[in-house]
């Protein structure tokens, strides 16, 4: 729930209050107005150049074809007429290429993956062109089929309606910050088209080019700080703390019991399941602490500004809680199974638990961080030695 709020909810509501200050803000940039039309044409070539080397090819594709739409539009916009004429299909493909694009994974562009994508933006062009030659020559049989349409040029809200739709629910199945900015573009896609007067194209396009390089940013981030199974801060992040902690702090060391015993016992996805669990309840260990994933099944906890003998309770509640917490297995069956083996497998559930260990060390004066971690070490093997799932100090 957490990640889907990180990841959905947080962008979409930023972007939301960035279009509400930008247009509270209006009479401000309006004197930028010459500098903000050229913007999008340096701005978007530089998103898809990005979005390529970082191997986001769907966001490479959308600054590319959102580059062809504003430069064709700029050099047309004396000639209205013509952009009044063939706005519903160019609004239409924009609203197809973005639905395939949030329901196709980032493969590399110059692969067998980029022809097949350059042909699927080739049939959205088709398809739209034909949609929109049906909506029009059966407007009057589809307004009297369908009551709720008001005027023909309100039939463009039918595959509007079914690409939005499609676009949420992948947004909520596949939850990357990449799914979530074709979504916002979808967004900032109709109100181009439906509210053309609420912003100029060019500050939208702007606005796209920020939301993929600041979604490029955050991914490329994650991918340095963050260890991919448990989501904790890996040892990276670890050594990027050290740099900014003072004098006084204490650096624990934990490592799960018995390990490799549970890994021959039940599999190693099953312990790959065990250590997201442990890494879940470590997360939230009280007093400060920080807690990163130092390698394989060992955790660093960090407690700035505290004695080791300040942080005992901390730890000994995180490795209580450990040692009470019954893990359900789930049955892999389960997952792939129709509905009987479903139901059959929900009794045949397994319950596991673990224990782990922990080793406290405080920093010691004109000692380095490396120093406090061996102490740490040390403390954990005697946890070990004496028996395991204890806190040693
Ligand atoms: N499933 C899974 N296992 C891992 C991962 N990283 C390390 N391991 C396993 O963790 C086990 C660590 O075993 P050991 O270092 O021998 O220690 P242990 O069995 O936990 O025994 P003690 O630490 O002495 O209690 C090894 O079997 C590794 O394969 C991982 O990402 N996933």
């Amino acid at each position: 729930m957490q990640q889907r709020i990180k990841l959905i909810l947080l962008p979409i509501l930023l972007t939301l209050i960035s279009l509400v200050i930008l247009k509270l803000a209006q009479d401000q940039w309006q004197s930028w107005r010459s500098i903000i039309r050229d913007l999008p044409l340096w701005l978007l070539p530089i998103t898809a150049v990005i979005a390529f080397q970082f191997n986001r090819s769907r966001l490479a594709y959308l600054s590319f074809l959102f580059l062809i739409y504003y430069a064709v539009e700029r050099s047309f916009i004396s000639d209205s007429q013509l952009l009044q004429q063939y706005a519903q299909p160019v609004f239409i493909t924009g609203c197809l290429i973005l639905t395939y694009l949030s329901l196709i994974k980032d493969r590399i562009l110059f692969s067998i993956f980029g022809l097949i994508n350059l042909v699927a933006i080739i049939i959205c062009l088709f398809v739209s062109a034909l949609l929109v030659h049906l909506i029009n020559n059966n407007t009057d049989q589809l307004i009297n089929t369908l009551p709720w349409v008001i005027t023909p040029e309100d039939l463009v809200f039918i595959p509007w309606f079914i690409c939005l739709s499609a676009i949420m629910i992948r947004s909520i199945q596949d939850v990357t910050l990449t799914t979530t900015a074709t979504a916002i573009s979808f967004l900032l896609w109709s109100i181009e088209y439906f509210q053309p007067m609420l912003f100029p194209s060019a500050m939208l396009f702007i606005i796209v080019s920020t939301i993929y390089l600041l979604s490029i940013l955050f991914d490329s981030y994650a991918l340095a700080y963050r260890d991919e199974l448990t989501g904790l801060p890996s040892r990276r992040a670890l050594y990027n703390l050290v740099l900014s902690l003072g004098p006084k702090y204490t650096v624990a060391m934990s490592d799960i019991d018995h390990f490799k015993k549970f890994n021959d016992t039940y599999g190693h996805d099953v312990g790959d399941q065990v250590l997201k669990l442990v890494s879940s309840k470590l997360s939230k260990i009280s007093g400060g602490g920080k807690v990163f994933r130092y390698g394989g099944e060992e955790f660093t906890i960090v407690f700035p500004r505290k004695s080791a003998e300040e942080t005992l309770n901390h730890l000994e509640t995180v490795r209580q809680t450990i040692e009470d917490y019954q893990i359900i297995l789930r049955d892999e069956k389960r997952k792939k199974g129709d509905k009987k083996s479903r139901s059959q497998a929900s009794n045949t559930n397994k319950t596991v638990s673990v224990t782990i260990s922990i080793g406290a060390a405080n920093k010691v004066r004109g000692e380095n961080f490396e120093h406090a971690l061996k102490q740490a070490d040390i403390a954990l093997y005697k946890a070990k030695k004496q028996g395991r799932n204890q806190v040693c100090i």
